[in-house]
C-alpha cells in the first residue's frame, strides 16, 4: 500500500488569512501532488430550510458542519480512494447542487476556523497550525472579503460579527491555539513561517519515501 499522505490542519478565526496561507503553500508544491480541503465546504446541507431560516443560522458553532462527512472522505483520500467533494455556497447559506471530483494527493491542507476543535480530525494531522490575526484586522479583512465576495452589507457584517462570530469565535476558535504546533501571526505575508513549513513537509515526505 501507498504511503500515508503528509495532513496539515490549518486552523484560525474568520479573516486571519488561513485561506492565504494554505494557497501559499500550495503554490510551493506545484510540481508535487497536494490538494486542498475548506472545512466551509462541509457545512451542513440546508437546502430543505427556507433562505430566510438559513441566515439566522450559526455557522461558528461546531455544530453547524457535518465533520462526519468530512472525516470519511478525509479517510478515503488517506486510504487513496477519490472523493466527491462538497461546494458551499456562501451567498445561499448552503451547499450547492455540485460536487467536485478530488482525486488523492501525497499532501493534504484541512482548512477552516474550527478544524482543531474536533480531536477525530486533530489525530489525523502531521502538523497542526493556527493562524493568529488581531480581531481589528480579521474583521476590517472580513468587511471587504464578505462585501465584494459573499454578497453581504455592512450592516449585515457587523451584525452576524457582533452577536455571533465574535463570541463564538472566543469561545470556541481562539481555545484551539493550545493545540498547534505551529502559530503563524498575520498569516499569508508572513514568508519565513510559510518557508519553514514547506521545508517540514517536504522532510515528512521524504522520511516516508514519497518525495
Ligand atoms: N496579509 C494580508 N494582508 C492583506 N490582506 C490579506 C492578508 N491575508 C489575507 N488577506 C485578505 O483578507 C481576506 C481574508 O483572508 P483569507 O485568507 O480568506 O482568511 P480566512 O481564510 O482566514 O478567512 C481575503 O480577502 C484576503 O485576500
Ligand atoms: O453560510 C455561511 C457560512 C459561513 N459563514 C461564515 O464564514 C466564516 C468562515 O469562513 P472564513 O473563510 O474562515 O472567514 C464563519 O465565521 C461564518 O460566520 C457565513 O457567514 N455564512
Amino acid at each position: 500500500m501507498a504511503d500515508k499522505p503528509v495532513v496539515i490542519g490549518v486552523a484560525g478565526g474568520t479573516g486571519s488569512g488561513k485561506t492565504t496561507v494554505t494557497r501559499s503553500i500550495y503554490q510551493h508544491f506545484v510540481d508535487k501532488t497536494i490538494l486542498m480541503i475548506e472545512q466551509d465546504y462541509y457545512y451542513k446541507d440546508q437546502s430543505h430550510l427556507p433562505l430566510k431560516e438559513r441566515l439566522n443560522t450559526n455557522y461558528d458553532h461546531p455544530l453547524a458542519f457535518d465533520n462526519d462527512l468530512l472525516l470519511e472522505h478525509l479517510n478515503d483520500l488517506i486510504d487513496r480512494k477519490p472523493v466527491k467533494k462538497p461546494v458551499y455556497d456562501y451567498k445561499l447559506h448552503t451547499r450547492s447542487d455540485e460536487v467536485v471530483h478530488v482525486e488523492p494527493k501525497d499532501v493534504i491542507i484541512l482548512e477552516g476556523i474550527l478544524v482543531l476543535e474536533d480531536q477525530r480530525l486533530r489525530d489525523m494531522m502531521d502538523i497542526k497550525v493556527f493562524v493568529d490575526t488581531d480581531a481589528d484586522i480579521r474583521i476590517i479583512r472580513r468587511m471587504m472579503r464578505d462585501i465584494k465576495e459573499r454578497g453581504r452589507s455592512i450592516e449585515s457584517v457587523i451584525e452576524q460579527y457582533e452577536n455571533v462570530v465574535r463570541p463564538m469565535h472566543l469561545q470556541f476558535v481562539e481555545p484551539t491555539k493550545r493545540y498547534a504546533d505551529i502559530i503563524i501571526p498575520e498569516g499569508g505575508q508572513n514568508l519565513v513561517a510559510i518557508d519553514l513549513m514547506t521545508t517540514k513537509v517536504r522532510s515528512i515526505l521524504e522520511e516516508r519515501s514519497i518525495m
